[in-house]
């Protein structure tokens, strides 16, 4: 991807460890970048690094003109502090949108972030293509992460949904989801929705990709989604599968992001 200037959008990933999954998603990433001509850059450190090895990775990507973006992929080893990390990445390239003031400002309807978290957009991505108004709707949300759950609350909320948001703490959550029009599950808990905990006609979006040990498969697991599928496919009118669902449009939004961070270094935002 190249414009007449000869301008390339740039996604830098950091990866720490050797975790199968991250490795997946990771692949996935840079593959979605070959695709549609994005250069990507891709720094892997091993477990064991130090907290400072991955700052000064970050650092030199902060500092790289060729990249407009920065992501570190999670979950970081145990040892490592999170926030520091990532609150390494500048504002301007944080494309994973967990900046404090990126989500700050999501949540602040007046202020426009300058990047909203990947999956979700995705999520909204998917209501909006399949022409779901989401005005007065009630959505419940299973999570409250800053990757999924939290962000998505926010987006929804400057959309006019009433949401409610379930976690680990919420009692009965199948009430809750039952009185949802729309169910947004970002749990990392496989089969956690079942079927009778969804109003007839609801909308299912399936979040959680679960790797589930599988020596039938070439990886040795497959990724299974948190909604019990074969059950909430004869109540929801409309559900996203996994794989296949929210996955591919996350890894789009990413390099959505990538290409509004270029568009706006170069002077081109519209
Ligand atoms: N398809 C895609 O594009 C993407 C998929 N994912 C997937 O989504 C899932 C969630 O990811 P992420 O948000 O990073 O995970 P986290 O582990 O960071 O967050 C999980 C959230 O779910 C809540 N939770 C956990 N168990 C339950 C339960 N039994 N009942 C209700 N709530 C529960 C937790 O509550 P509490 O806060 O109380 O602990 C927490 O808020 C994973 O499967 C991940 O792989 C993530 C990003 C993108
Ligand atoms: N800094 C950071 N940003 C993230 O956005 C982030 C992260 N860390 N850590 C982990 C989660 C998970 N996540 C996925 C993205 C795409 C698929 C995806 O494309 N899945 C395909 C299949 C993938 C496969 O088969 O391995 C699908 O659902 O069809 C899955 C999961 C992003 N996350």
């Amino acid at each position: 991807m190249k414009n007449a200037a000869g301008h390339v959008p740039g996604l830098a990933v950091v990866l720490v460890g050797d975790r199968k999954d991250s490795q997946s998603y990771v692949r996935f990433k840079v593959k979605g970048c070959e695709e549609v001509g994005i250069k990507s850059l891709l720094a892997e450190l091993p477990r064991n690094c130090t907290e400072d090895e991955v700052v000064d990775s970050v650092s030199r990507f902060n500092e790289d003109p060729s990249v407009h973006g920065v992501l570190v992929q999670l979950p970081l080893p145990q040892h490592m502090d999170e926030e520091k990390i990532l609150n390494a990445i500048s504002l301007d390239k944080d494309v994973d949108g967990f900046h404090p003031l990126n989500v700050g400002n999501l949540a602040l309807r007046s202020r426009k972030p300058l990047f909203v978290s990947c999956a979700a957009k995705a999520c909204l991505e998917l209501l909006f293509q399949s022409g779901i108004d989401l005005m007065g709707k009630h959505v419940t949300i299973i999570g409250r992460s800053k990757v999924v759950g939290l962000p998505t609350s926010l987006l929804l909320q400057r959309h006019h949904a009433t949401v409610s948001v379930i976690h680990a703490f919420t009692e009965n959550p199948e009430e809750i989801t039952r009185g949802s029009d729309i169910v947004i599950s970002a749990a990392g808990v496989a089969n956690l929705v079942r079927g009778s905990w969804l109003k007839q006609g609801a909308v299912v979006i399936d979040v959680g990709t679960n790797p589930v040990e599988d020596p039938a498969s070439d990886f040795g697991y497959r990724l299974t989604g948190d909604v019990c599928f074969e059950e909430a496919v004869n109540v929801a009118s409309a559900i996203t599968p996994v794989p296949g669902g929210v996955g591919p449009v996350t890894i789009a939004m990413l390099l959505a992001n990538t290409l509004d961070s270029a568009k706006r270094v170069y002077g081109l935002s519209d």
